[in-house]
Parts: C-alpha cells; structure tokens; sequence
C-alpha cells in the first residue's frame, strides 16, 4: 500500500487554491435574474449571456490567484486564459448544476439551457458531460484543482514558454493525485478518472467553438467580453 504523504507546502497550495475558487463566485443579481425573468428562447439566451460573462470575470480573477500563474510571462497569462476559458467554464457549470442549489437554481439554468436556441447535437453531450461530473461527486478541493490543471494547459495555442506552464500543471497534478488517494481510497483509478474527464472537455471545446458560429449565424449578440476572450467578431 503506497504511503501517501502530503506536505506543509502542498496543503498552503490546496487551501490557496479553494480560497481563492471559493471567493469568486457568480454575483447574487446574476443567479438572482435566472429565478426572475421570463422563459423565451431569447430571453433565455440574454440571461445565459450574462452568466457566461459573469462566469469569465470570476474565471480571470480566480486565475490571478493561482501561485505562480502571475510569474508566468504576461502574454502566456492571456493565451493560458483564452485557451481554457471555455473548458473551465464547462468545469464550473458542471458543479452548479450537479450539486442541488438552493431555491431551484439548478433546474432553473437547466430548463433555460434546454430552451435558449442550441442545437441539440451541442446539447446532448454538453448534459451528458453535467452528468458525469455529478457522478464522481467532486470534493470541493478536487473541483478547483482539476479547474487550476485544466487552465494551466501547456499545449494551448500561442503558448510560448511552453516548460514554465508544464512545471507548474506537474505541482498541481502531483497534489490532486495525492488528494485522490487520500479523499478517495476505495477508489485506486479515481485520479485517473478525473482526468479522462479533461480530455471530454477538450472535445466540449470544439463543440463549443462551432455554438458560437452557429449562434453568430443566428445573429445572437454577445458581450464584448466574451467576443474578446473567443476572438469572436
Ligand atoms: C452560461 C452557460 C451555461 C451553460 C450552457 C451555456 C450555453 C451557457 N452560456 C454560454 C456558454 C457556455 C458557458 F458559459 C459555460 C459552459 C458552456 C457554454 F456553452 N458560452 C457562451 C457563449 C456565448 C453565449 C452564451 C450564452 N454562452
């Protein structure tokens, strides 16, 4: 049986990390409005909008407090965040909707993610992925680790100091691996489980890239925030 031994160090990091991911949160007048307005297609996408715009700001401030993310050079900062933005997302929304909110938050972006004008073929495996993050029932920990991993991607595109971001993800890799088996002892591939989720969210990623082409088709507006962090026009 492996001895898995956490240190003083790697605890500071995990209890950063959680502060950090626990402190950024979606402001109450966002969720407040998706319990208020009424149910059309393109209300619903006003609000989806919203939250997503809400949800990059949150992503950028918790990125800011990764140890170690701000050292990194500043144009990897920016390609580190436009590169995992969208898949940190799918991690972040994946918990709200998986764990019960208070007051029917959950069912209520449910039913509004169903009825916002998305294709059924984005759909599916968007809710297919809600569900099997809701299945490995995440530790709080766990979820804003796998969220610091997936962000500090090396192979992003426009990544330059490709070594600095890989030495970095390896300190939270080791980290999560240890959590894992301390967390989760009656599961030996729970860690390796966690990661196979990273490579769904890559294929999300491209599902995702393809949404926007669609939704821009239809003539959807966005914020320029989210044009700016998905280069769209
Ligand atoms: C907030 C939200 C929650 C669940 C599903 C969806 C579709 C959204 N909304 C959007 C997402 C998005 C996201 F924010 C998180 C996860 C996956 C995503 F597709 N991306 C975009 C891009 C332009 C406009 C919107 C409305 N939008």
């Amino acid at each position: 049986k492996e001895k898995v031994e956490i240190t003083k160090e790697q605890w500071a990091l995990i209890k950063a990390i959680l502060d950090a991911y626990n402190r950024h949160q979606i402001p109450q007048d966002v969720t407040k409005k998706l319990l208020q307005e009424q149910y059309s297609a393109e209300e619903n996408f006003l609000l989806l909008t919203e939250v997503a715009t809400s949800q990059v700001q949150v992503l950028v401030e918790f990125t800011k407090n990764i140890p170690g993310f701000l050292s990194l050079d500043r144009e990897d900062q920016i390609a580190l965040l436009k590169g995992s933005a969208v898949e940190a997302m799918f991690l972040r929304s994946a918990q709200v909707l998986s764990k019960k909110m208070p007051r029917g938050y959950t069912e209520v972006l449910e039913e509004r993610i169903r009825k916002s004008g998305m294709s059924e073929e984005f759909m599916t495996p968007m809710f297919n992925f809600y569900k099997n993050i809701g299945e490995l029932h995440m530790t709080q920990e766990e979820q804003a680790l796998l969220t610091t991993i997936t962000i500090l991607t090396p192979d992003r595109p426009y990544v330059k100091s490709h070594e600095a971001v890989e030495r970095l993800q390896e300190i939270m890799l080791d980290v999560l691996r240890k959590l894992c088996v301390l967390q989760h002892p009656q599961e030996p591939q729970y860690f390796a489980r966690l990661l196979g989720r990273l490579t769904e969210l890559r294929t999300l990623h491209h599902y995702h890239v393809e949404m926007l082409t669609s939704w821009k088709t239809n003539d959807h507006k966005f914020t320029p925030l989210l044009c700016e962090i998905w280069d769209v026009q």
